[in-house]
């Protein structure tokens, strides 16, 4: 690979590169409040850290079931609003954690079967995000516990619980055929992939993210062990260092390259933006999808081992951004906007093969898409001694063809080739948020 061995401008004197500020002058997160409030939490939107929003979010601590505060004082931490127009987990400010799993329906499952584990899963994933425990019956000492336990005394984390459903589940196995979202298959083979079945599709997905990874674990588990008898757990990801954001409030985090990923990423707070790349529309002839969006989960291993012993210069015209600032190479802050016709001596200053320029909107018809990742890791492999990890990439689209002509471009020609590889894959269709007294059954089925 050849490399410009661009100098970042907002380096500091002595060459290295400076990481630390933030062009945008962020503000920095409220401080926690450790203020006890308990019960009330209104329709406001989701808050980062745990300032109050003017519409009434609440804090909460997690209900330990006989009333007691969390242990070591009274912590609180923001709760996210589990009902409204769209589904939290998309919109919502990336939590620090992530677990992800999907779910089959298991051979002899009927439609009442999982029409019923919907309901169920709706009443205790709304009770988990409130950071209370799952409801049922408690202290049958000749029962199983309804909750596991693992999160009592824990604050909800701004715990949020998204649900999808994928292409299978509208076989002709439980009478949705007729009820498919229209732009719901399975993705088509893209270039350079190497997908692993073991981490690959599903008729469920559960997106849990929190700001705390055992809030995170707990509320997939719970809903696991609802799922007894009606759906078999598929696969599993835990993510952490969430490698986007969603709002310019967040500081930009750090993929495992070193990289600040999410610059230029969709700001979920902007309504007409979502609306025209996120959100499904009116031209969406199932209406009880409208207002959903659909999910794409893509498992990318990283060659650690390649990647770290490659020079800064080359590591950059990958990306076609300094490492330290996070500026594109034609610029001096993060958030200056690429120059893709910028050139140098005869050649493009962002390299023809880096990942922006083949990524952005720019060169795609405007195309865009919310991503919302997390790093994730293996271990290590044993055979090789080299770490196992990468990019969990999760991103929301009104529709899946945007991943797909993405993908295409970036699987054939992305200088990040060299680095990685997919080697999972999901495809899902997200609904809309619940309103009151509704389900995710219901919602289903109709
Ligand atoms: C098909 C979509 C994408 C995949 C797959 C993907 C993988 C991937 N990305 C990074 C790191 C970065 N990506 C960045 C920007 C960026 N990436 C995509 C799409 C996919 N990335 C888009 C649409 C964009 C925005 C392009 C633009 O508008 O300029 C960046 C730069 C910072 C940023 O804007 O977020 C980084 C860094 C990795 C490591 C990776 C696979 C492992
Ligand atoms: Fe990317």
């Amino acid at each position: 690979m050849t490399s410009s061995s661009s100098h970042d401008p907002a380096a500091g004197a002595d060459g290295t590169p400076d990481i630390t500020p933030d062009p945008a002058g962020h503000p920095a997160p409220a401080p926690v409040s450790r203020r006890r409030l308990l019960g009330a939490v209104g329709a406001g939107a989701a808050v980062a850290g745990a300032a109050l929003g003017a519409g009434g979010t609440a804090l909460a601590t997690r209900d330990s079931g006989s009333g007691s505060a969390a242990p070591g004082g009274e912590a609180a931490a923001a709760t996210v609003d589990f009902r409204g127009a769209h589904q939290a987990g998309i919109a919502t400010p990336s939590q620090d954690r992530l677990c992800f799993a999907t779910f089959d329906v298991a051979q002899n499952a009927t439609r009442a079967d999982l029409a019923a584990l919907l309901t169920a899963w709706t009443a205790a994933a709304e009770a988990m995000t409130l950071g209370r425990q799952v409801p049922g019956d408690e202290g049958d000492l000749n029962t199983p516990p309804d909750d596991t336990g693992e999160a009592v005394g824990l604050t909800p984390g701004r715990l949020t619980i998204t649900i999808g459903y994928g292409p299978g589940l509208f076989d002709d196995r439980f009478g949705l055929a007729a009820r498919r979202p229209s732009g719901l298959r399975p993705l088509p083979a893209l270039p350079g992939e190497n997908l692993d079945p073991a981490v690959t599709g599903g008729d469920l997905c559960v997106q849990a993210c929190a700001d705390d990874p055992q809030v995170a674990f707990h509320a997939v588990r719970n809903l696991r062990r609802l799922g007894f008898g009606t759906v078999l757990p598929r696969w599993m990801e835990l993510g952490f260092g969430r490698t986007s954001s969603t709002s310019p409030q967040q500081a930009t985090p750090r993929n495992l390259m070193g990289f600040k990923d999410g610059t230029r990423n969709i700001d979920a707070r902007d309504e007409n933006v979502m609306g025209r790349h996120v959100w499904i529309g009116e031209e969406e002839p199932q209406r009880w999808v409208r207002g959903g969006s659909y999910l794409v989960s893509r498992k990318i291993k990283m060659r650690m081992e390649q990647w770290d012993r490659d020079r800064l210069g080359d590591q950059q015209d990958v990306f076609g951004r300094y490492k330290g600032s996070g500026a594109p190479l034609t610029g001096h802050r993060e958030f200056d906007t690429p120059d893709f016709a910028a050139k140098s001596g005869g050649a493009y200053v962002i390299p023809d093969d880096a990942h922006i320029r083949l990524a952005a909107p720019e060169n795609n018809k405007g195309l865009r898409i919310l991503r919302r990742g997390y790093s994730y890791t293996d271990g290590i492999d044993k055979t090789t001694g080299d770490l196992l990890g990468g990019l969990f990439f999760i991103a929301f689209m009104n529709s899946p063809d945007r991943f797909v002509t993405l993908q295409r471009v970036l699987g054939a020609h992305d200088a990040l080739n060299e680095y990685i590889q997919h080697i999972g894959s999901g495809v899902f269709a997200v609904p809309p948020g619940l309103a009151a007294g509704q389900d995710w059954g219901r919602q289903l089925f109709g």
